[in-house]
């Protein structure tokens, strides 16, 4: 748990015995999140937990703050207020380095090693040592397998696409084979066929490894594909449920439409509590 005072550098530990639901069945719990960054209250009093073995979508509009939540999950995010707990600690603590995966936007590659020697090198950082040789190339060969670029194992990252890029990224990511995977926009330029792929691997990681998915997205028909949706417009949640109960609830057939009718029905208590004022 944590309750940062604004301002604090990073997120650091001030456990609140006894206040958050267990563990073992919930990844991820908030309560009253805010995060400033500048002079701009970017996330405001979020309230939500992401249950463990799922996945959960974050979605909504560019600039809505989906990348600052993920990056206040991490614990690299700077003036975060409120409860931020994941597996169990707060945010940001030590012993959740190797446990979560994290993949930005931006492809954290070496576009001058090929894409083993990527993978190599970080796997060397995670499992350092001769002794862990062999479990390190198993580890890779599984991780490039897993992304579909075995075929592209000996190519220079600095030549791939876009989006075998950030399949290098995601390879790096499942390396450790995390508890929690935090990916923000991972299909973001990728063609149908690779989109669909990529999916089927996250629906795989949840059920065969019992690992939790949090994916961002601003595309909302990949709500369709999400266990459980967050849905997120300037800073704050619209909406924490299943697609099928988000959809039952506003009348809508798809979480697209849903999400449009909680963004009027937002706007319509906005301005009824304006005009009482
Ligand atoms: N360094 C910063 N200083 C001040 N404001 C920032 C900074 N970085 C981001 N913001 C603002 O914070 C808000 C949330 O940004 P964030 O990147 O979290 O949104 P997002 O939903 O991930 O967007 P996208 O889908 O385009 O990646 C935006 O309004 C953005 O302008």
């Amino acid at each position: 748990m944590m309750n940062n005072a604004p301002g604090s550098p990073r997120p650091g530990p001030a456990p609140t015995p006894g206040r958050s639901p267990d563990p073992h069945t919930t990844a991820v719990h908030a309560e009253n999140l805010t995060v400033t960054r500048g002079t701009r209250t970017v996330l405001r009093d979020l309230g939500f937990t992401v249950p463990r073995g799922q996945i959960t979508g974050l979605l909504g509009p560019s600039g809505c703050g989906k990348s600052t939540l993920m990056r206040a999950l991490v614990g690299t995010q700077a003036k975060v207020t409120g409860t931020l707990d994941v597996l169990g600690h707060p945010a940001g603590h030590p012993t959740l380095r190797t446990r979560i995966g994290y993949v930005t936007q931006a492809p954290s590659v070496y576009d001058d090693l090929t894409v083993r020697q990527n993978l190599d090198y970080f796997a060397a950082i995670l499992n350092p040592g001769r002794a862990a040789a062999d479990r390190r190339t198993e580890d890779v060969t599984r991780a490039i397998a897993d992304v579909d670029l075995t075929t592209h194992a000996d190519a220079l990252a600095g030549n791939l696409s876009g989006g075998q890029r950030n399949r290098v990224s995601l390879a790096v990511a499942l390396l450790g084979a995390p508890e929690l995977l935090v990916l923000d926009e991972p299909t973001v330029g990728l063609d149908p066929v690779l989109r669909r792929d990529l999916w089927n691997l996250f629906h795989d990681i949840a059920t065969d490894r019992g690992a939790t998915l949090l994916v961002s997205s601003h595309v909302m028909d990949e709500a369709e594909r999400c266990h459980r949706l967050l849905l997120m417009r300037d800073g704050e949640l619209l909406a924490d449920d299943t697609p099928d109960a988000l959809r039952t609830r506003t009348g809508a057939a798809t979480v697209e439409e849903a999400f449009l009718r909680l963004v009027d029905e937002a706007k319509a208590a906005a301005r009824t509590k304006e005009t009482t004022r």
